[in-house]
């Protein structure tokens, strides 16, 4: 099984997650491609059995050019500062068959803290379904402890164990 992990990133946690996801589907037998997703033609993915896509939740959904541009204000990389997620799947064709299956996933904050924290998955999730797109799990958050991380402890660890079980999930679609 092929699989391709693409993900938008500011400060480095999302990358992390997305590797983290990629072990997990290696570990399970997929030959895996890991790649921000600025460096994607998402119009050539038809070699993919399975897609998973990852970013960052800003003010409640995908990042946008002015949220990514906060971000760097608080000391993230410029380089990375997009386009991103939001912009790869509104450039994606609508869908003709079923491969490749979808899956989506964000860092967000800590879902113990007291503010609402929305979902880019979620919102990527809405986007993939008008693109009449495949998806092969529910969308999955893992969770940081602020604006530039760190990664929760256990989340790293989660998202191999996530990346396994999606290897399962698209061999039986
Ligand atoms: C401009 C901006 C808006 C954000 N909005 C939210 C939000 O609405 N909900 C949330 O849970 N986290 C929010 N965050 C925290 C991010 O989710 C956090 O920075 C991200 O998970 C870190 O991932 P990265 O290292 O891959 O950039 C926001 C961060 C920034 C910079």
């Amino acid at each position: 099984m092929k699989a391709l992990v693409v993900y938008e990133s500011l400060f480095g946690n999302t990358e992390k997650i997305a590797r983290e996801v990629a072990s997990g589907l290696e570990r399970s037998g997929a030959d895996v491609t890991v790649a921000p997703v600025g460096s994607v033609d998402p119009v050539d993915l038809a070699a993919y059995d399975v897609v998973v896509a990852g970013s960052p939740t800003h003010a409640f959904s995908m990042p946008r050019s002015v949220t990514r541009a906060d971000a760097v204000r608080h000391g993230a990389d410029r380089a990375c500062e997009g386009p991103g997620l939001r912009e790869w799947i509104e450039h994606l064709e609508p869908q003709v068959g079923a491969r490749p299956t979808f899956a989506v996933f964000d860092t967000r904050r800590d879902a113990r803290s007291r503010h609402l924290t929305g979902s880019a998955a979620r919102s990527a999730t809405r986007a993939l379904r008008r693109r009449h797109r495949a998806l092969a799990d529910v969308p999955a958050s893992f969770y940081v402890g602020g604006t530039s991380g760190p990664l929760l402890p256990g989340e790293a660890v989660r998202a191999r164990a996530w990346g396994s079980r999606l290897a399962g999930c698209a061999r039986t679609q």
